[in-house]
């Protein structure tokens, strides 16, 4: 944790979710709506199709909605994609952009990713911007550089507390329920934090800065304990809602 910041709880249901899941959507935000809510903020970054009717289930409350990516431009001839625009105007608070699984799937840059997230701020959305290291750049200890250097391009100028949350992901550690070690994740938090207050001053140093990859209700009490660590990025555990839940109760006790 970092003084100062409220910490973030973020799911990434991925390509997870139908109408019969906004059960547990509606259980994450029952869980939410007693004193364990004013500990923490939820996003849920569901599929784009559940937003609208995930919105009305919700009816407010203590989870906000996400996206999980959108097109840099606001319209236009791009078959499959959606706009920034799109994604706010059916429910969205956030939107999660250049997720390894669409750096390496969709072949995303960070120019790309760049561009995406002034997309998602003009229109009105926080971009959840995600880096990590493959298990190759791991290998050869480039974690940090690789890491500096995907925050660098990917960020545009204008980052605030307000607009940006940083996550970062390790790409080996994702679905396979590694890990890197406390000492690991600490030293990329404030390899992260140094280079973000470097370049965009009180900003970086209030930016909340997650941690993701096989985030478990086992493993969270250890990994947001860690410095600099403001909130988790979960996948497949934020799909059960007690998963999910239990994750977040971990800042009762932080
Ligand atoms: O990719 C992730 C969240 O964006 C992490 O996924 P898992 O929690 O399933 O490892």
């Amino acid at each position: 944790m970092t003084p100062g910041i409220r910490p973030l709880v973020a799911g990434n249901w991925k390509m997870n979710g139908t109408g019969e899941s906004l059960t547990e959507l509606r259980a994450i935000a029952a869980g939410l709506s007693s004193d364990l809510g004013r500990k923490l903020d939820a996003v849920i970054c569901v599929p784009a199709t559940l937003l609208s009717r995930a919105i009305e289930t919700l009816e407010g409350g203590a989870v906000v909605l996400g996206g999980q990516d959108c097109h840099q431009k606001v319209s236009g001839a791009h078959t499959g994609e959606i706009s920034a625009p799109m994604l706010k105007e059916a429910g969205a608070n956030h939107v999660i952009l250049g997720h390894s699984e669409r750096r390496t799937d969709q072949f995303e840059t960070n120019e790309l990713i760049r561009s995406k997230a002034e997309a998602a701020w003009a229109a009105g959305l926080v971009a959840i911007v995600c880096v990590g290291e493959t298990a190759d750049e791991r290998k050869a200890e480039r974690t940090l550089e690789v890491i500096g250097a995907q925050l660098a391009a990917s960020l545009p100028e204008g980052v605030s507390a307000e607009n940006t949350i940083v996550a970062y992901e390790p790409v080996w550690a994702i679905g396979t329920g590694m890990t890197p070690t406390v000492q690991d994740v600490r030293a990329a938090h404030a390899f992260m934090r140094e280079k973000l207050a470097e370049r965009f001053g009180a900003n970086g140093t209030h930016l909340r800065l997650l941690y993701g990859g096989s985030v478990k209700p086992s493993n969270s009490a250890e990994l947001l304990g860690v410095a600099d660590v403001d909130g988790a990025l979960v996948g497949g555990a934020s799909l059960k809602a007690a998963d999910f839940l239990a994750i977040c109760e971990t800042y009762r006790n932080l």
